[in-house]
């Protein structure tokens, strides 16, 4: 009778459970719902003031690159908000979380589209003015009187700038990689008229521009990457701009990007880079984007190449946990960050969510780490210990560049592997370790590979295989890792057996 009682009662204690719990995901739901008008009113406030803006731009011909770019964007939202209309009121309620992410991340895209809207008229302003110089300036009320109509309801705290040509003559002073500087709007405006995008990351989109460098007396003009950083997410445009300049501009490195300056005007936040013509690294494995058959990295893109490259990379890690003060953990390692310049010269970039090591934190691979508000990264790579507990060390980027090894060895990409999706570490790792490398291994570089190209691969699989334990106790410091790989490549370059042992 007694454990009848007690059953009923936890029966009842059970379903009181479900009920809150199903109370508690209705309210959740039904303010997903709310917000979803909220952003749905945000856009039409954001779709009428690009009106504004558009229906006013002088008919330039430099317009037209960003213009097809925000016509694409108005046309996605337009679907979304014809698809938006045509749901029944109860898939709406039910997908409201899906929707909820769709509104705010076109009305993100259409901010960001913009701001390089009124970059590109700047730039273009500043062309036709060749002997004028143009600041973008605040305007008390918003209201850019001289070139764009407003719409109504921006304020001054909208994405408006006003131009304001002055009569002095327009003096670009040179720039240099030994010293990155603060750069001004009518600087960058000279440099890019925002017309061809170089790509797009998580914290912004990155043009093609030109700068005049200085160098031991000389001048010359070259070619830059001008990133424009937009709000994304929970990713405050502040945070990666701070981040990337102040540690960007501490760090020297043979494999490290560099930076040339830095524009923080108004609401503009711009980071300014070395040109790299190649590409990634993820667009040569894939044989993507500037890898046509006619790149050198293509027709000798051998596993000597893919061993020196994946050196190069191990050693500006290296320079980043053991050369540099602070110790920087860049927390974004992947074979995207891993660009290629004109000469095929390998770097690291992508220093957005890069921070210095607090002070104390100095166990390379201690069970520690410093908690961070956000663990970010990229799919594929991200650290499953940091990713568990919000603690960070260097050991996190050893992990990530486990997972490029794993790329360069397989050439596959990290998130997808063979028919089924899932994390390139799942599916190769295992087999990596039961010691069948030849399964997985790349069969591009060279069919049939030599006993000694072999030996030289399973030094790398195994030092992958070392990179990528879950607790990073285990995982190899990063000067065991290049050592690894330089012996590795000896191995691949070598003519006469070379006598090398492992480090673990
Ligand atoms: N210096 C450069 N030269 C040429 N292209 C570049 C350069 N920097 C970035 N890009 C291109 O722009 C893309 C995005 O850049 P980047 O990775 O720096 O952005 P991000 O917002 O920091 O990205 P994430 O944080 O997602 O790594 C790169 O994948 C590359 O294609």
């Amino acid at each position: 009778m007694a454990l009848a009682v007690i059953g009923d009662a936890a029966a009842v204690t059970q379903l009181i459970g479900q009920a809150t719990g199903l109370i508690a995901k209705i309210i959740r739901a039904v303010e997903t719902a709310r917000q979803n008008r909220v952003e749905c009113d945000h856009l039409v406030c954001r779709v009428s003031s690009v009106h504004g803006v558009v229906y006013n731009l002088p008919p330039y011909q430099e317009m037209a690159p960003p213009l097809k770019v925000v016509n694409h964007t108005l046309e996605e939202a337009h679907r979304m908000v014809i698809a938006c209309r045509n749901r029944g009121a109860a898939s709406q309620f039910f997908g409201s979380r899906r929707i909820a992410d769709c509104f705010s991340q076109i009305n993100l895209r259409i901010a960001a589209d913009v701001v390089i809207l009124n970059l590109s008229l700047c730039s273009c302003m500043a062309r036709r003015h060749s002997n004028q110089v143009l600041h973008p300036v605040p305007n008390d009320i918003g209201v850019p009187t001289s070139t764009i109509a407003m719409a109504p309801g921006f304020s001054s705290g909208s994405l408006q700038t006003q131009m304001v040509v002055s009569q002095s003559p327009s003096q670009v002073s040179s720039v240099s990689f030994d010293n990155p500087r603060a750069l001004t709007g009518s600087e960058i405006a000279a440099a890019t008229s925002f017309a061809v995008e170089l790509g797009r990351g998580s914290s912004g989109r990155v043009y093609m521009g030109r700068l005049q460098f200085q160098h031991h007396g000389t001048v010359t003009v070259a070619e830059v990457a001008v990133k424009v950083l937009e709000k994304h997410g929970r990713h405050g445009v502040e945070d990666a701009f701070v981040a990337e300049s102040n540690i960007l501009s501490g760090l020297r490195h043979d494999h490290i990007v560099r930076l040339v300056g830095w524009c923080a005007e108004q609401e503009y936040r711009m980071l300014v880079y070395e040109h790299m013509g190649k590409g990634t690294l993820r667009d040569q494995l894939q044989q993507l984007g500037g890898c046509s058959s006619a790149s050198p990295v293509t027709r000798s893109w051998d596993w000597e190449t893919r061993v020196e490259m994946l050196l190069a990379v191990a050693r500006a890690i290296h320079y980043m946990h053991r050369g540099a003060d602070p110790v920087v953990i860049h927390r974004n390692v992947s074979s995207s960050n891993i660009l290629l310049d004109a000469n095929w010269t390998l770097r690291l970039s992508g220093f957005g969510s890069a921070v210095f090591q607090a002070a104390g934190e100095d166990e390379e691979h201690g069970a520690g780490g410093q908690l961070v508000e956000e663990v970010v990264g990229t799919r594929g790579y991200i650290d499953p210990e940091y990713n568990l507990t919000n603690r960070v060390n260097p050991a996190s980027d050893v992990y990530s560049f486990g997972v490029v090894m794993l790329e360069a060895l397989t050439g596959r990409p990290p998130d997808v592997y063979g028919v089924t999706l899932g994390l390139l570490v799942d599916s190769a790792l295992p087999i990596i370790r039961m010691g069948n490398l030849r399964e997985v291994l790349d069969g591009r570089p060279s069919p049939q590979p030599t006993r000694r190209q072999l030996d030289a691969l399973d030094l790398v699989a195994h030092t992958a295989s070392h990179c990528l334990w879950p607790g990073r106790q285990n995982r190899l410091p990063i000067s065991h890792v290049v050592a690894n790989l330089q012996t590795a490549l000896q191995m691949i370059r070598s003519n006469e057996p070379v006598s090398w042992a492992r480090i673990d």
